[in-house]
């Protein structure tokens, strides 16, 4: 810390540096809202010239987004490796007015990364580092860190820039997290700033920072790798409470080519939240659905065990089991997805069919102009007629060879139908049942609501798991279902009707987007700047501009594209991902560049790796490396000895991270009859809430029992909130352990811990989730007897 009397001095230096850079901000803001007028003012010109200066319309907006996100504590550090040595570290770059130095350091370039890591043991040359404390354009307080390379301080005990991050994780919880780019720890920024390609897995216990690595790892790599601005980072979280929590941080960052989305909805167009049981969930995770789908398409392709008849254009036909075979593998040549095979399919149906139809047809009306004639009698009709007929049903069709007989008019006829065919009802009734353009919707539904389709395509299932299968058509999506339709839609392939439906909601965003571009422009007009973006173009103009180019930004057009390719996928939680799930994912990122944050102690699901190696190695081999952080930044050491045994139970290797926080009071423990505990519930939770005073309090209760115990704690506090959208801003909420993932509150409640333990398989997993959101208190209500991994806990006297 700065001596007192330097302070002032220093105060003011910083302060007159900070002024500095929001003018210097304020100026290059006001250029590039001018430089953004001039793009959307040209409107004429060659389709070429358009197109270029929508992209340079859209590289300005998201510029001008970039700087002003960085607008709140703009400058937060400073290196001093010399006397004129000096860098000032900030959210983002600003270069000086001419060609001098910049004036402000982005906090992922290289040269800023000696603010993250330097210690006393290992100064990299660093004096000093200071952070700057600031709130708007304010510096309300410098603390200062003096190096000397001689000190011999062990790495293993020292936290960066102590003083800040003791002060960063005072603060109050606020329902949503916030980046920590001031505050960031030398073992979270080597796992950020670690090699791009690959897969890095970060194991680390609860609150060790790995949703802010991984948050800060996706702004590290859209920085220093160009590539990944157009084809984008994919982060995935547990559920949308956690993406809610989270939301703010990357557009903090100024980001916006990141997609946020939890496993519910990487299915575009779905968001699967309904609930299922363990067992059904635990079945559909595993690898071998993927081959269970396969057989489940192959039924729908002309897989028939026996001839079809059918009535076409008055007429009746038999198509063999051989024919349909070999039509269906035709049409799947190559690997050709179902609903793309489709129209090879039925050009072959088609032409078998219209080549019967001229051959029957052509004999009667052959036979009628015969008689009409006088030149041959009805018996040789009815003959020829009977002949036929035993022709089309496939006995000996060669005998008529109506091509030699009648060639110019047998063409003709063919034609004819080739082209009458596809308008037949019952000829499109006969497709349809051979061959039926499927959604991975409509296909799963069928398999789901079959038993006996079940039974053709899962034969490697054991009965009693095919029955667990089993469900109403038309159910609603459950979690395990995305991955399921999602590998459903690439074994059925796309088809005509859903491109032009996406082309049209292409169209409606770029309207949109280019709405936004306006909107931005307008919004960020100086109070001097009467001339604004709208003024000149209308959004529909500019969306005009690029029809070749969709103004979307990359997370937004990503989001709603199945086969968007990103170029890098941060999976928070991701203990918790099942085989199929990892498919899908693979499937997003095929050059498998991957980072991977999840902790083994806290997965709750059934189909959950329990080890990253028996999770990971189906996937990408031996290609990952493993990182540990190991410094828990949330829970206070005395709370975290709450969860001790739990962990234990869970696995005995499994260690605890090293607590930065001491002090807390230690955690409450009371009971009381089950009965009583509803009650007694709300009573906790009302007094939790005052000792949190003004932060964020959480009740955890059994996923089970979320309803009963929700409505019995909003009757004490009627602002509390609880169920799919609950408000992470109040101060007092109602979580199912399950929606606690990932979260932190100042007070937490954890409430029935044996129903915790009871509810799932994994419920050991679920109780260590909810004892370690709090950062502050943390009381534990029991109905009845306390479960035998909490004994140790001191009851409070009643
Ligand atoms: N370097 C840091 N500076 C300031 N705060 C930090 C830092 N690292 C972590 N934190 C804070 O510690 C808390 C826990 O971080 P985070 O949620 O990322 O942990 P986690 O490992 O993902 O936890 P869990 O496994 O329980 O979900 C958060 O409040 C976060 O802001």
């Amino acid at each position: 810390m700065t001596a007192p009397s330097s302070q002032s001095t220093e105060h003011a230096h910083e302060q007159a540096y900070l002024d500095l850079l929001h003018d210097r901000l304020d100026t290059l803001c006001t250029e590039i809202r001018g430089d953004l007028r001039t793009a959307l003012r040209e409107s004429s010109g060659t389709a070429q010239g358009q197109v270029e200066r929508g992209v340079v319309a859209e590289r300005l907006a998201r510029k001008l987004l970039m700087m002003e996100a960085a607008e709140n504590r703009l400058c937060f550090g400073r290196l001093d490796r010399a006397e004129d040595d000096r860098l000032y570290i900030g959210r983002i770059g600003v270069s000086g007015a001419g060609d001098d130095d910049p004036l402000l350091i982005d906090w992922r370039a290289p040269a800023a990364r000696p603010f993250y890591t330097a210690t006393a043991a290992a100064a990299q040359g660093v004096r000093l580092r200071r952070h700057l404390h600031t709130r708007n354009r304010r510096v309300l307080r410098v603390d200062d860190e003096l190096f000397d390379d001689t000190a011999g301080v062990p790495d293993d005990v020292q936290l960066s820039g102590e003083a800040a991050l003791l002060a960063a994780l005072r603060h109050g919880r606020t329902g949503r997290m916030h980046d920590a780019v001031a505050t960031l720890q030398a073992e979270q920024d080597k796992i950020i700033r670690s090699p791009h390609a690959g897969v890095t897995v970060v194991q680390g216990s609860p609150g060790t920072g790995k949703t802010v690595v991984a948050l800060h790892r996706a702004a590290y790599l859209l920085y220093s790798h160009e590539r990944l601005q157009r084809s984008g980072v994919l982060v995935v979280g547990p559920n949308s409470v956690f993406l809610e929590y989270i939301s703010q941080v990357l557009p903090g960052l100024g980001e916006t080519s990141v997609l946020l989305s939890s496993v519910g909805s990487l299915y575009p167009g779905l968001s699967a939240s309904a609930g299922e049981p363990v067992a059904s969930a635990e079945i559909k995770g595993r690898l071998v659905m993927a081959d269970v789908l396969d057989r489940a398409v192959r039924a729908r392709q002309a897989a028939v065990t026996e001839s079809v008849d059918a009535l076409i254009g008055g007429e009746h036909f038999r198509l063999s089991r051989d024919f349909l075979a070999d039509a269906a593998a035709r049409a799947t040549e190559g690997g050709r997805q179902h609903n793309l095979a489709r129209p090879e399919f039925r050009d072959i149906l088609f032409e078998e069919l219209a080549d019967r139809l001229a051959r029957v047809i052509g004999d009667i009306e052959v036979g009628f102009e015969e008689i009409l004639a006088g030149e041959m009698d009805v018996q040789a009709l009815d003959l020829a007629v009977q002949e036929d007929l035993a022709g089309v049903f496939g006995q000996d069709a060669k005998a008529y060879d109506f091509r030699a007989q009648l060639p110019a008019e047998f063409t003709e006829r063919k034609a004819n139908w080739l082209h009458a065919l596809p308008r037949d009802r019952d000829a499109q009734r006969l497709l349809d049942s051979l061959w039926p353009l499927l959604s991975p919707e409509q296909l799963l539904d069928d398999l789901y609501a079959d038993p006996a389709r079940l039974a053709e395509a899962a034969p490697q299932l054991e009965e009693e798991d095919r029955a667990l299968l089993v469900r109403e058509r038309g159910a609603p999506w459950t979690l395990s279902d995305v991955p399921l339709l999602d590998e459903a839609a690439e074994l059925l392939g796309y088809d005509d009707h859903a491109e032009t439906e996406r082309q049209a909601a292409r169209r409606a965003a770029q309207r949109d987007y280019a709405q936004g571009v306006l909107d931005i422009a307008r919004g960020s007009r100086d109070a001097d700047d009467h001339l604004h973006a709208a003024d000149l173009v209308s959004a529909e103009q500019l969306a005009g501009w690029h029809t070749q180019t969709d103004l979307r930004t990359v997370a937004e057009r990503a989001a709603a594209d199945r086969t968007w390719v990103f170029g890098h996928v941060i999976v928070d939680e991701a203990q918790d991902l099942s085989p199929m799930t990892w498919r899908l994912l693979v499937r997003r990122c095929p050059t498998r560049s991957f980072t991977v944050v999840g902790d083994a102690a806290q997965s709750s699901d059934a189909a959950g790796a329990t080890s990253w190696r028996e999770a990971l190695e189906p996937f990408f081999g031996t290609r990952w490396r493993l990182s540990q952080l190991t410094v828990n930044y949330r829970t206070p050491g005395e709370i975290m000895e709450a969860s001790r045994q739990v962990l234990k139970a869970i696995s005995p290797e499994l260690l605890p991270a090293r607590a930065v926080r001491h002090g807390a009071e230690p955690p409450r423990c009371t009971g009381t009859t089950p009965e009583e505990f509803p009650a007694g519930l709300a009573e906790a939770a009302a007094s939790a809430a005052r000792r949190a005073a003004g932060g964020r309090t959480a009740i955890v209760v059994p996923t089970a029992d979320l309803e009963r115990l929700a409505a019995a704690v909003s009757a004490r506090i009627p602002d509390a909130s609880w169920g799919a959208d609950v408000d992470l801003e109040r101060d007092v909420v109602v979580l199912g352990v399950r929606q606690a993932k990932g979260l932190e509150f100042d007070s937490v409640v954890v409430a029935d811990p044996q129903g915790m333990l009871d509810g799932s398989t994994r419920g050991l997993s679920d109780l260590y989730v909810a004892l370690t959101r709090a950062s502050r208190f943390l009381h534990v209500f029991h109905a009845g007897p306390l479960p035998e991994v909490l004994s140790h806990l001191t009851q409070d006297p009643s």
